[in-house]
């Protein structure tokens, strides 16, 4: 079908004269090979997001094609407009720690002015009732709730106001971020004065401390008596892994005794008889371990005081729900606090969530289910399935795949076609999902995060809360099925104040799906061309179809020609190079013997 056919049909007109190399592109779709940046910085003017400030104080991401896009304030989530250089150099600071002495000294030298700009920060003033106003909107902070905690502006309070361990505070330091988050300001206060939160804030905007210190806190240490005083649930074993990992630097020293369900160890333990079993402080799981190990009477959740909900939307849909439900059950403690957290809360998720906690705060950053400000994001549409192959290879040959790439298809089946397609690439490719065994799944991670691997194909499992921190760019091979999908995915890079790029593939059957992707472009200040402004959003039958199936997509495979000409030829090039080195390692020998 005629795309502008299917496109008009739903409300859409165009400029075509403005958009004519997209309307070329469009017109030709019948050429499987035909693929047009669709996007609003196509033809290089790509977006930069570079943030000044002005006199103001307001920030603006200037644009490399001289477009000036203004970012409200408390959508850079790591600091207001004074704060964003700050902000950057407590990232780099981070960073810099791993790096040589030497050169850590000259950077530290050369970034006076941000460490002044640290301690400036760091000594904001606490909020006051009268402050606050001021504060939520510089923060983009939106409170409910009866008698909410006041907000904390700056890390010293966590003593001042809250008493905190110095402990606490002395591993948090060792990060070095030199202020706290919007959603650490919003959200921390409410669940150390020990109240029921349901907390939504972009991705990758530090989330995960602000659950984990105010838990930790409430624990101060281990228990001989009681085991599992705190449960966090998380949709994936992945998640909970990387959960873990910060609760163990964050805890450092303090012998908490932490049982991630998913480690066979762990669960082992659990699997003797009650005599025997460890006692544990805090479990982390996901919901289906957790459901079987409560059933088979392996952990009893009558003692959790407090339960997070990590991914809480995620959680509460179908699939989990069940499961979510079940746990919530069987947390009996009449003392105990729920806290939920997610980048995207739909308004059905926070109705049932109201219907589980108790005088419960609500604390949101930015507009609710939206991505994070410093993705550039894109849309390009690829005329039909065999496009998305030919699109890639273009964006490899043109030098625009900067590793590391993480790639979202829609199916463990579709991931294993795209990977045996890479892999004659040349490109150090691996493939995760959750048919590969948990030590595979495990060292595709390390091989990822250590720059091994360049270019990861994924599916859904790694959309959510995944923090690989210098993720360049984020590829939607298939469409997202959902809005939350998208922005999860997307959250990939782009995370802790950093720049990050996100691609979206699309065909002509995606195209009745293009305006929610379009929707989440608009509101995070990315120029969308005006005819997919004006298309018609799916209706919410359709949104509902797409969330629960798949569309059935042609098999990813280039014709077996080719794919066996590029493996002929990868073959030969390794038997070169393999040549080249034999020779070179020869004459290092024979070159040995004169000295
Ligand atoms: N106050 C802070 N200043 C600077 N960086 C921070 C701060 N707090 C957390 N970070 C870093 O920000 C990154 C993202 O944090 P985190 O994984 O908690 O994000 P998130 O909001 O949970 O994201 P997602 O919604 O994708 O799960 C991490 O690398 C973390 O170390």
């Amino acid at each position: 079908m005629d795309i502008f056919r299917t496109l008009a049909g739903g409300g859409a007109s165009f400029d075509k004269r403005r958009f004519q190399n997209d309307l070329k592109i469009f017109g030709g779709a019948d050429d499987e090979a035909s693929t047009s940046t669709a996007n609003a910085k196509s033809k290089g003017k790509r977006k930069r997001s570079d943030v000044q400030t002005t006199a103001d104080g307001e920030q603006k991401h200037s644009a490399t094609n001289g477009a000036k896009v203004i970012v409200p304030d408390g959508l850079d989530f790591f600091g207001s407009a004074a704060k964003a250089k700050s902000t950057t150099s407590a990232v780099e600071r981070e960073e810099r720690l791993s790096k040589k002495d030497g050169k850590r000294k000259a950077e530290d030298e050369s970034s006076d002015s941000e460490a002044e700009a640290d301690e400036q920060a760091a000594d904001e003033p606490p909020v006051t009732k009268a402050t606050l106003s001021t504060f939520l909107k510089a923060n983009k902070i939106k409170l409910k709730g009866t008698d909410v905690p006041l907000p904390m502006a700056s890390w010293s309070e966590l003593e001042t106001r809250f008493n905190v361990q110095p402990w606490l505070r002395t591993n948090l330091d060792k990060w070095g971020w030199s202020v706290p988050t919007a959603i650490q300001r919003g959200a921390m206060p409410v669940l150390l004065a020990n109240r029921d939160l349901l907390a939504g804030a972009p991705t990758g905007s530090g989330k995960t401390l602000a659950f984990l210190l105010p838990l930790l806190h409430h624990l101060r240490a281990p228990s001989k008596k009681e085991t599992f005083r705190a449960v966090i649930v998380s949709p994936t074993r992945e998640l909970a892994q990387q959960i873990h990992d910060q609760l163990r630097r964050l805890s450092d020293g303090r012998n908490f005794r932490i049982c991630v369900l998913t480690n066979t160890a762990d669960f082992s333990s659990l699997s003797q008889e009650p005599s025997k079993r460890k006692k544990f402080d805090i479990l982390i799981s996901t919901p289906l371990r957790l459901v079987h190990a409560v059933e088979k009477e392996e952990v009893e959740l009558g003692n959790v005081r407090h339960l997070v909900l990590d991914e809480a939307d995620r959680l509460l849909e179908e699939g989990f729900l069940e499961q979510t439900d079940s746990i919530l059950a069987a947390c009996t403690h009449p003392d105990l606090r729920k806290a939920l957290f997610s980048a995207t809360l739909p308004a059905g998720v926070e109705e049932m969530a109201r219907t589980f906690m108790v005088d419960e705060c609500r604390v949101i950053v930015g507009t609710k289910d939206s991505a994070t400000e410093t993705i550039q994001q894109e849309l390009l549409f690829v005329g039909s399935e065999d496009g998305k192959l030919h699109a890639l290879r273009s964006l490899i040959t043109e030098g625009g795949l900067k590793p590391p790439v993480l790639l979202f298809v829609q199916s463990i089946e579709r991931a294993k076609d795209l990977f045996h397609e890479l892999v004659y690439d040349g490109l150090h490719v691996d493939v995760i999902h959750s048919e590969r065994p948990k030590v595979q799944r495990e060292g595709v991670i390390s091989a990822f995060k250590r720059g091994d691997v360049w270019v990861l194909i994924c599916t859904e499992l790694m959309a959510r809360g995944i923090d690989f921190k210098g993720v360049q760019l984020v590829i939607n091979y298939d469409f997202p099925q959902s809005v939350q999908s998208y922005i999860h995915r997307i959250g990939r890079t782009g995370r802790a104040g950093r720049q990050g790029r996100a691609i979206t593939y699309f065909t002509k059957e995606d195209a009745g799906h293009l305006k929610t992707v379009v929707n989440v472009m608009r509101q995070s200040g990315c120029e969308v061309p005006e005819w997919m402004v004006k298309l018609k959003g799916p209706g919410k039958k359709e949104r509902k179809k797409l969330k629960q199936r798949a569309p059935e997509r042609k098999e990813i495979r280039t014709s077996a020609a080719s794919s066996v000409g590029r493996r002929e030829a990868n073959k030969r090039r390794d038997m070169i190079a393999g040549s080249k080195r034999r020779k070179v390692s020869e004459g290092k020998k024979e070159g040995g013997g004169e000295k």
